[in-house]
């Protein structure tokens, strides 16, 4: 009633021309203030339709009003025109620069697979179709640009050239972790963190101490299957990727905080679950138009659950860091080093338990899914099994644990995780960089070879589709466990070249550059570890007339099969 009164009154006011007392008479429900606030409302509508014709406006006050009238006054003000236009356009003009400044502008002649006309049937293709498109493009554009399109608009894939260029550049160039915080709505997920602490202390101190880790790490593989793995006296049905995933993570916070974290349960679920509960419930929250995520966000479970997974980490962790503190006591493990190397802010152990949670995130879902993968390999092609047994009883010592040389020593089973990763990398595309140089006006990066790349664009190299290039992996097809051992062994130069935690053109499943993964070395002892364990412990089988599982494609990516059974049987 009152918003019909009120236009009412708008009709009234724009023939109103020089002042004028304007009478409304009021019935019993009337709101004085809403029927002056309708009044008003109106008349600023009448101000913007205005524009441009009139220099001089008619503005409506309140006058005074009694039970039966509300009395009006409409004059002429060219004071409260300006503040009038400056109140529309500044918002406006405002919300249209941060709109421009933050689209994709599109390189003009780069293919964009599937067409123009197609990208947005293909940007939802490419949810659960990725891996063919990425491949498609390859072969189409014969490894040079070309874009993907993806829910996240088109990306462009780059030909490796352009990562060399790029490897080193800075962070508010060419940003490293803006396509993270994207892909996982890390501003209500939390997912993504732009702190250096933990890649500075991964990349020195635990690369550094790995010796001393290791053992610890291996007597916690041997607990955790323990406790974590069924007993398998017969053959039993065992979902790989859910129990690897248990294990890896209790494996993995030995190192980040010795048996006090990997021996609280508490934490170890919650290590887990802050990953899956920021990945799905960032795909939630993505369903939702942008304007309504930070209401929305706070109503999706998942994302209201990762409050919990931080206060589960500071319960697990503020104690032993302020002991420590108090104490003096030395330790090799993650949270040690990190409380060493943190400066300023960085010293609140609030901020140290938290990073604690983004380290996990790293860690833990992405060294579980390698080995899960590489059990499948093992049941689809078990002649492998006896060569890799005959190869680690060379390497173990007294107490069955693997030497500190034995990790160098494992060429068949190194090479066996690497052939099992460029079939089923986790990640289909790395190198995922946001351009946001902000030199330039127009904002652009521009290449050596004059190529410019628009800001805003998401740029990534197509890595499992340049290894299985036929020109670069003569039958790439073609699962060969121990082809890199092989390689290694015939030509010294590709002694590093052919290691699984190699980072060269052919072979970025730990991504390239200066933030490459600085825990592959870890990764890949840990991933050694348990799969001597495993094989020493146990044989295994798919159920008959079983294969090996596809991946679970989502977006760039490639996710083992966490439904799978396999047959295990303790040896
Ligand atoms: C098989 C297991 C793993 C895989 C496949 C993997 C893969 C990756 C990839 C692709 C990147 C991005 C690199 C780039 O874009 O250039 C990355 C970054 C990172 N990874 Fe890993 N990772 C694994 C295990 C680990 C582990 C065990 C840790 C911790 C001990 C870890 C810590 C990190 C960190 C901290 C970064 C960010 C680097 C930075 O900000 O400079 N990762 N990882």
């Amino acid at each position: 009633m009152a918003l019909q009164r009120g236009f009412g009154a708008l009709g009234i006011s724009m023939i109103v021309a020089g002042d004028m007392i304007y009478k409304i008479n009021l019935k019993d429900d009337d709101s004085i203030l809403e029927l002056v606030f309708w009044s008003r409302l109106s008349l600023f509508v009448a101000f913007c339709l205005e524009l441009g014709s009139r220099e001089r406006v008619n503005v409506l006050e309140y006058l005074s009003s009694n039970k039966t009238s509300l009395i009006l006054s409409v004059h002429e003000s060219a004071r409260e025109f300006t503040f009038g236009i400056a109140a529309i356009l500044i918002p406006l003009l405002w919300t249209l620069w941060v709109k421009w400044s933050k689209s994709q502008r599109l390189a003009p002649g780069i293919l964009i697979v599937g067409g123009k006309s197609q990208r947005i049937k293909n940007r939802k293709a490419f949810i659960h179709g990725s891996r063919d498109i990425l491949m498609e493009g390859y072969g189409q554009s014969g490894g040079d640009f070309y874009y993907v399109p993806s829910t996240l608009g088109e990306r462009l894939m780059v030909p490796f050239w352009v990562l060399d260029e790029l490897k080193t550049s800075p962070v508010d160039k060419v940003d490293f972790v803006g396509t993270f915080i994207e892909m996982f709505e890390g501003k209500y997920t939390t997912m993504g963190s732009r702190s250096t602490l933990h890649p500075r202390v991964v990349k020195a101190q635990l690369n550094q101490h790995l010796p001393e880790v290791m053992p610890g790490v291996q007597d916690e593989i041997r607990n955790a299957f323990q406790d974590s793995f069924p007993k398998c006296n017969d053959w039993t049905e065992v979902p790989v990727v859910d129990r690897i995933t248990q294990i890896v993570a209790r494996v993995s916070s030995r190192m980040f905080g010795g048996t006090t974290l990997s021996e609280n349960a508490e934490w170890v679920q919650a290590s887990i679950d802050f990953a899956l509960d920021g990945f799905v419930g960032a795909q939630k929250l993505k369903k939702i138009p942008k304007i309504f995520r930070p209401v929305a966000s706070r109503f999706i479970p998942e994302i209201t659950k990762i409050a919990g997974h931080y206060r589960a980490a500071e319960k697990a962790s503020m104690d032993m860091i302020e002991q420590r503190r108090r104490t003096g006591e030395r330790a090799s493990d993650l949270l040690f080093w990190m409380d060493q190397q943190a400066v300023g802010p960085e010293k609140d152990p609030k901020f140290l338990a938290s990073i604690l949670l983004k380290v996990s995130f790293a860690a833990i879902h992405t060294s579980a899914a390698a080995p899960s993968q590489l059990i499948f390999d093992l049941c689809q092609y078990p002649e492998y099994v006896e060569p890799l047994r005959q190869e680690y009883r060379n390497v173990l010592d007294r107490e069955g644990r693997i030497s500190k040389q034995g990790y160098l020593r494992m060429p068949k089973l190194d090479s066996i995780m690497k052939e099992s990763q460029r079939f089923n990398p986790l990640l289909l595309v790395t190198f995922e960089r946001i351009i946001t140089e902000k030199l330039t006006l127009l904002k652009k990066l521009t290449l050596s070879n004059g190529f410019v790349i628009p800001a805003n664009t998401m740029i990534g190299i197509p890595t499992h589709a340049i290894t299985m290039d036929p020109g670069l992996y003569p039958k790439p097809e073609k699962f060969d466990g121990f082809c890199f051992a092989k390689l290694r062994q015939e030509d010294p130069s590709m002694e590093g070249k052919g290691q699984y935690v190699a980072s060269n053109p052919n072979s970025m499943a730990f991504g390239f550059g200066r933030y490459a993964c600085p825990g592959c070395f870890f990764a890949a002892q840990e991933i050694k570890a348990i799969m001597v364990f495993l094989l020493e412990n146990y044989d295994m089988k798919f159920k008959e007339g079983q294969t090996r599982p596809l991946s679970l494609v989502f977006e760039t990516q490639y996710l083992p099969d966490h439904s799978t059974l396999v047959l295990f049987k303790r040896r």
